[in-house]
């Protein structure tokens, strides 16, 4: 492909991109583009540097903190090599950029104003950032990595849906419920472990799926999984990841072959960290299948079906920032007016992801898979009994972190539902939660109640972007402080005796009169 046609095409009419030494027609492309146009406008029909010297994956680390060299470098900080073929088709793939015609093309992004908001970390602030030691709860790591990571990470991070209620509520759910301790119980050995699908882990938590950790730090999903490995606690990586899926496995094996993980076993055995594969269902069915093909090669094992997504939720802050960024790029692109006019809002985004997803689906992946399954994002009870029907071994009660339906109730309300609806699918499938926990206190509320474990999200990329790995390891070990105090405060030694005792809750919201929940 010469770079002289190249360097046509290079507006929202249309578009080409250059990654890897190869060329992509992305015009179609743009308003799905989950990130937002502007990111691929910058780059359309513009150079490139050493692509040649480059190792798809393994970006220089002049690239990394902040020189925004050329598409490559800008799309490997938060994409897997492969993430670009995968998602468009075949004709869209223009072919390798002819070399000896690249001089043709010219350096530097398409902006009025600079670099946009960009994917970059503030390393360079690094040093202003609190000692890592004055981090002593969740929380703590949310203003550092505030400082560190771009704006458009964070926000991407921080952001949930309309007017953010679903976030607030899961935040809120946890202190509507209290203990009712027991006492005179020797508790100088409590145990932590539990299991998920089988498989022990050291705590009752698990690392749950969020996409394009490469947006955080540069060790991306890698860095997690090794943290997980280490530690024994089980990962479930995101469908989109900024490292491939191979890389991830491999971290996640050389880790727990170093044997770190083993310290973290317990009476009832050794923790084994596994990689649980959360899978998105695709519109394209064959991409389904060749994501589950790979996570059974790469020895994923279960699949984390995601049920909340038929297209991306409304996130506000998320949408203002992209708007700003293609207004800072100048250009005219089709859709805003010329006299001034407000632009049209653009309908629903699916992201490529299936909106005709229903439960006949679960039959072709559960027959491709041939493992263990959970159906994330469950958010009522009859759907919780119907995903028992259906014969999945884990029912996953989440609302995306608030980040999908505005005014979703909060996983605490739908297991409380499902207590007094179907016990039955207590026994019958193991139920994990998520959404708002920032306390060791708040996981055993949870198991308390009959979760088997419960996944954690913002506050581990919060960690990740503020101090790299070993700030997750951090946020780790203060989540092993506080759920070894909490177990011996409640007079309880392990997950099942915390299981069996009582809790209270709000009868309902505003309410203070406390109701007492008894195990059946
Ligand atoms: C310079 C190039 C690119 C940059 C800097 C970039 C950046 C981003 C960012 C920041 C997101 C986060 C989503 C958000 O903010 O809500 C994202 C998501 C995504 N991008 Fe890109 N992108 C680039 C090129 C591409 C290309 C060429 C493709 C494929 C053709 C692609 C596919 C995706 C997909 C599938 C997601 C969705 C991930 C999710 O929903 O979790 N990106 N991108
Ligand atoms: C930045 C971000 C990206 C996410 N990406 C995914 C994803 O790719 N797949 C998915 O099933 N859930 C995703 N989630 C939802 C999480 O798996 C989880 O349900 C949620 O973060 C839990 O709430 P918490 O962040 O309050 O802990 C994402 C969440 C965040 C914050």
């Amino acid at each position: 492909m010469d770079a002289r046609e190249v360097a046509k095409h290079r507006s929202a009419a249309s578009c080409w991109i250059v990654l890897h030494g190869k060329v992509y027609d992305v015009t179609d492309y743009l308003p799905e583009h989950p990130g937002g146009k502007s990111v691929l406008l910058r780059w359309a029909g513009k150079g490139y540097t050493d692509q040649a010297s480059r190792v798809p994956g393994d970006e220089p680390r002049a690239n990394r903190i902040g020189q925004q060299k050329d598409a490559t470098a800008e799309y490997s900080k938060v994409h897997s090599p492969s993430t670009v073929e995968e998602t468009l088709t075949k004709e869209k793939q223009l072919g390798p950029l002819d070399s000896a015609t690249v001089e043709c093309l010219d350096n530097g992004v398409n902006s009025a104003s600079g670099s946009g908001a960009g994917v970059a970390r503030n390393d360079a602030k690094q040093d202003a950032i609190p000692h890592i030691d004055l981090c002593v709860r969740l929380d703590d790591f949310v203003e550092p990595a505030r400082r560190t990571i771009s704006e458009q990470a964070f926000t991407y991070i921080s952001s949930a849906a309309d007017t953010l209620q679903s976030y607030h509520d899961n935040a809120e759910q946890w202190s509507k419920v209290s203990f009712i301790p027991r006492v005179l119980r020797d508790v100088s050995r409590v145990d932590l472990s539990t299991c998920m699908f089988g498989q022990r882990c050291a705590m009752p938590f698990f690392i749950a799926a969020t996409a394009l950790v490469g947006l955080t730090h540069p060790d991306g999903e890698a860095g997690l999984a090794r943290v997980a490995a280490a530690r024994g606690v089980h990962y479930s990586p995101s469908t989109y990841t900024s490292v491939p899926h191979a890389k991830i496995a491999k971290s996640h094996g050389e880790a727990a072959a170093t044997g770190a993980g083993s310290g973290s076993g317990s009476a009832s055995g050794p923790a084994d960290s596994r990689l649980f594969s959360q899978l998105y269902v695709h519109s394209r069915k064959e991409k389904t299948l060749s994501l589950i093909q790979e996570a059974k090669r790469l020895g994923y094992r279960a699949l984390m079906i995601t049920v909340d997504t038929p297209c991306v939720g409304n996130r506000d802050e998320d949408r203002r920032l992209k708007i700003r960024d293609e207004l800072e790029l100048g250009g005219p692109l089709p859709e805003s007016d010329a006299d001034g006019e407000p632009r049209v809002v653009p309908g629903r985004n699916s992201g490529g992801l299936s909106q005709s997803l229903n439960w006949e689906d679960l039959k072709w992946i559960r027959e491709a898979w041939g493992g263990p399954i959970a159906l994330k994002g469950i958010q009522s009870a009859e759907d919780a009994k119907l995903a028992m029907e259906a014969g999945v071994e884990a029912v996953y009660l989440s609302n995306h972190g608030g980040r999908q339906l505005h005014s979703a109730p909060p996983c605490l309300a739908t297991l409380l539902q499902i207590r007094r609806q179907y016990p039955e699918v207590l026994r019958r499938c193991e139920i994990f939660v998520d959404g708002g926990v920032a306390r060791g206190g708040d996981i055993l509320k949870a198991i308390c109640l009959g979760a088997k474990a419960v996944g954690i999200g913002r506050p581990l990329l919060y960690a990740m972007g503020a101090y790299g790995p070993k700030g997750v390891h951090k946020a780790i070990d203060i989540l092993k402080y506080e759920l070894e105090t909490t177990m011996a405060l409640l007079g309880a030694t392990n997950c099942k005796t915390v299981s069996e005792l009582r809790a209270a809750t709000e009868r309902s919201r505003g309410k203070k009169s406390m109701s007492p929940i008894t195990q059946e």
